[in-house]
């Protein structure tokens, strides 16, 4: 037999083949006769080999989980046992008994799809082959690597990307059942020899389709992941041993002392990896964040760091420099990114030499002077000369000088600027809000990709779990080829994972793609890490959450009560519309409930508008001029018109008068509504600055500053949280107030992020404003009930037109509830509804929480994961017209509010 193709066959193979069995035929299953069969007889031959012990893959890795815990990181053997807190069982080898002589005569057969469940034995069993086309030729010339699936008398073969490449049925069972390495056999055509019993846990797993080219390359030997990698102070280390270095490097000294109390050392690389990196053989020198970083950093913050450096250092995964730090919002992933420059950029492990000249930066426009602010911050303005580009300072320049090693980009420019950046050789690329890259077509992608640097890191609040396509194209972006190809990875990972989730999926289809999930993460958890708010929490000061209810107008509930009842609604509802008539009818619905002026100002235009565009929206506003008063003006309009406004107004003034030093963070999605709160501002007297997407991009940091300075007069900051809600520090603001909600609640959180961060000296207050028994409630629910799903939309980039609505859905939306004091209360089903006076028991009875529950209480999770309907029940929760509001915030506005809910994290001194 020669060596071939497949790849298992290149090591040699070890199973000595006796002999060639020729083929006897079969008796016809009852399957066979509603089976199509080929008119061939088909060989069913066995090799007896002399090798009974079988060692499936030789390739032990390291598995870890998702968010490493002290001890995560295990080595794993798949070719004997191995263990990993977060892996499934060990596959327990067979010693197999001597091998049998088997003779069959089954049928190449198309099988129709699901034929092999109907088989009567329903003992699976998997084996690693290699296959090659059918022929007489003593000397078989492997193709490839593969996987066979034997289930009681049928045959599955799939190639190493997960795709079917032969089926068969009608084996004889006794036959198969006997099945060993070394046996050969026919099946769609081709040729095919047992190497090995793969266990059912590796099949689940994926992990046996990882023996060929797809094949992650995660280290056997990685000391870094062996090592207890939450405590980084353990990893001190002595200076290399004298027998370790040549001559002419005694000197090669750490930049900073490794046995100072609380130095933050890195790993060092094994031998594998200084063998693999420094080919030079250069001594092993500790690197040393240096100390004047570390009296800043957080412990989450110096963990995050050992792990970067680990990842891009190439000690993780062996040969892979990415990693993707998708921290939630607030826990300094900047200050982490630059200390890892400031230290790749003055040393490494190798001889003390400096890992990295240049790194890139590439951005959101509106970060990067956020970015350069805190490189000051941290670095002052000396150590590291950094280059922000912007309307003044362009590419060139940078190309041009020596001087400057960082390059702070935006995306857009980083497009425009390709060919220059091009010809800069950057030895790391760091990706801030970089789950934009998710999309491997688009054109940013494809350009950074171009750059080929190396190391590379993202950066992200939010989670990058949630699609698997896009976590596909994010890990091969930082890790190119880790995961196969993208069809290899369709197959073996998201296909069975998604059909697992499906309402439908059989136990046993749910088993697999659990275990394909766990795999995934295990593979990945190597190089992403995230960590949640909690981790700072007790960093910050308290964080007063509401949600407050307000009565709509009566121009609101007349006007809301003509939308649903017209035609434009009732058709959406009996799905006689075409193309998406509902998003026009929730948009009108939406800015109705930021202020009726708002729909006034759309009738005006549609009627004016020459593009008078589609039947749906006319008649969805038939009629409702004449709602308006005659000589309605909606410049002038009034603060009693919207439920929301009046709230809103009285907040402020009781903000004004009771933290006179304090200020507002005021956020809408929609510009128009901004400009009504802007001319509400100017009515009131209020001072205020205001960031939207027109703000140019040269002029947001220092519009951000400015609020953020003590010294700023602003009271208010507008914000329209999809413009320029991402990365922003408004700890300026102590008081944030969400004037309408997304359907998406990461615009939401990204929003309420923006206040309760590190810096911020005030307790926070929030106030979410929803506009009682309307649609408003409606998303607010949609955006807590649906938590749980796969298909939560947690990703910004997500917007309503993504959402699917049933019948029943629509119908629900377009339903005003006009005599509840709040539907989400409703729906919870809470004990203080079934009250006497039905008004909920007073705060004071339960002082540390909530006044009513339903259910165990459990642990309440202060993470910036989105609330859950359960969560929700826990919050402490009254009517407006209770008797004893303690929040003198919410006593002042308790006029124009039905319901109210609170929740209060780091309790001590709030309020
Ligand atoms: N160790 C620290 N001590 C004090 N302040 C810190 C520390 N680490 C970070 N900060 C400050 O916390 C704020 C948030 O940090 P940063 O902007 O890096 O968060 P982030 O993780 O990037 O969040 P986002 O996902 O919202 O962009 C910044 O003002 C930063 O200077
Ligand atoms: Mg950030």
């Amino acid at each position: 037999m020669r060596r071939s193709a497949a790849p298992s066959q290149l090591q040699g193979n070890p199973f000595k083949k006796l002999k060639f069995i020729p083929p006897g035929r079969s008796n016809p299953s009852p399957n066979e006769e509603n089976t199509k069969m080929s008119p061939d007889v088909k060989l069913f031959e066995v090799v007896a080999s002399k090798n009974t012990f079988l060692q499936l893959q030789n390739n032990p890795r390291i598995c870890s989980s998702n968010l490493p815990t002290e001890g995560s990181a295990r080595e794993i053997n798949h070719g004997h046992n191995y263990s990993g807190k977060h892996c499934s069982e060990a596959s327990v080898m067979a010693t197999l008994d001597p091998p049998h002589t088997v003779h069959s005569a089954p049928k190449e057969i198309t099988v129709p799809k699901g034929q092999e469940e109907e088989e009567p034995d329903s003992q699976v069993k998997y084996f690693s082959v290699v296959w090659c086309k059918a022929s007489k030729k003593k000397h078989k010339k492997w193709e490839g690597d593969a996987v066979l699936i034997v289930k009681g008398k049928s045959l599955i073969l799939k190639d190493l990307e997960g795709k079917d490449i032969g089926r068969g049925i009608a084996y004889k069972f006794k036959e198969l059942e006997k099945l060993e390495e070394g046996h050969r056999v026919m099946i769609g055509g081709k040729e095919v020899e047992v190497m090995g019993i793969i266990s059912p846990d590796d099949f689940n797993s994926g992990r046996c389709f990882q023996l060929g080219g797809g094949s992650p390359a995660i280290s056997s030997s990685s000391e870094a992941a062996k090592k207890c990698f939450f405590n980084p102070f353990k990893s001190v280390c002595k200076p290399s041993s004298k027998e370790n270095r040549p001559n002419g490097f005694q000197d090669c000294k750490p930049r900073h002392d490794p046995h100072v109390p609380n130095s933050l050392v890195m790993s060092r690389p094994d031998s594998n990896q200084q063998w693999m990196f420094s080919k030079n053989r250069f001594p092993v020198v500790d690197v040393v964040i240096d100390p004047h970083l570390v009296y800043h950093l957080r412990p989450h913050q110096k963990e995050g760091i050992v792990f970067l450096y680990e990842c891009v250092m190439g000690m993780r995964v062996n040969g892979r420099c990415g990693a993707i730090l998708a921290d939630e919002m607030g826990l300094g992933k900047t200050l982490q990114c630059i200390s890892l420059i400031w230290t790749l950029q003055c040393q490494g492990p190798y001889g003390g030499k400096p890992v990295i000249k240049k790194t890139l930066i590439v951005t959101p426009g509106s970060l990067v002077n956020n970015w350069k602010k805190e490189f000051q911050k941290w670095l002052g303005s000396e150590r590291i000369k950094i280059f922000p580009v912007d309307q003044d300072h362009k590419v060139e320049e940078f190309t041009k000088s020596p001087f400057y090693s960082v390059l702070i980009i935006s995306y857009e420019m980083l497009l425009r600027s390709l060919d220059q950046i091009k010809n800069v050789k950057f030895d790391l690329l760091i990706c801030d809000e970089g789950h934009r890259l998710k999309n491997s077509a688009i054109k940013t992608t494809t350009a950074l990709i171009s750059l080929s640097c190396e190391k590379r890191v993202i950066l992200t609040g939010t989670p990058v779990q949630n699609d698997l396509q896009e976590f596909f194209a994010l890990i091969d972006f930082v890790n190119p080829g880790i995961l196969g190809s993208l069809s290899s990875y369709r197959k073996i990972y998201e296909e069975p994972i998604i059909i697992s989730r499906q309402p439908s999926a059989s136990e046993e289809e749910k088993e697999l793609g659990e275990k394909r999930a766990a795999e995934l993460t295990c593979l990945t958890g190597l190089f992403i890490l995230r960590r949640t708010q909690e981790v700072i929490n007790k960093y910050l000061p308290p964080k007063i959450e509401n949600v407050v209810f307000c009565r709509p107008g009566p121009l609101q509930v007349e006007l809301y009560r003509k939308l649903l009842n017209s035609q434009a609604v009732r058709f959406c509802l009996q799905g006689l519309l075409g193309s998406s008539p509902h998003l026009i009818c929730i948009g009108a619905l939406k800015k109705l409930c930021n202020h009726p002026c708002l729909l006034f100002n759309s009738i005006k235009e549609k009627e004016y508008s020459s593009t008078w565009d589609g039947n749906e929206e006319r008649s969805l506003y038939e009629g409702l001029v004449d709602v308006f008063p005659a000589d309605y003006n909606p410049l002038m309009f009034t603060e009693e018109e919207s439920g929301k406004l009046q709230v809103l107004l009285k907040l402020l003034a009781v903000i004004h008068e009771l933290r006179p030093t304090e200020k507002v963070v005021l956020v809408s999605n929609y510009t128009q509504t901004l400009n009504i709160l802007q001319e509400v501002c100017k009515r009131h007297g209020y001072t205020y600055t205001r960031l939207d997407g027109q703000t140019p991009i040269s002029q947001r940091q220092q519009i951000v500053d400015c609020f953020n300075s003590k010294y700023s007069s602003d009271f208010i900051f507008l914000l329209s949280s999809k413009a320029g809600g991402v990365g922003l520090n408004l700890i300026g603001g102590s008081h944030l107030i969400l004037y309408d909600i997304d359907w998406n609640p990461a615009t939401d959180i990204q929003a309420m992020s923006r206040v309760w961060r590190d810096g911020q000296k005030h307790p926070v207050h929030i106030y979410r404003l929803l506009t009682t028994g309307t649609i408003e409630e409606k998303i607010y629910q949609r955006q807590i009930s649906k938590q749980d799903l796969s298909e939560a939309v947690v990703d910004l980039t997500k917007t309503s037109e993504h959402i699917q609505f049933s019948v029943e859905e629509l119908k629900n939306l377009f339903t005003l509830h006009e005599s509840s004091h709040c539907v989400t209360h409703d729906l919870l089903d809470c004990e203080c509804t079934r009250d006497k006076d039905g008004t909920g028991g007073s705060l004071e009875k339960f002082p540390n929480s909530r006044n009513c529950q339903l259910g165990p209480h459990h642990q309440k999770s202060n993470s910036l994961k989105p609330l859950s309907m359960s969560q929700l029940k826990q919050w402490k929760h009254f009517s407006g017209d209770h008797l004893n509001l303690t929040d003198p915030f919410l006593e002042r506005i308790r006029e124009n509010v039905s319901f109210f809910f609170q929740n209060i994290t780091n309790q001590s001194t709030a309020i």
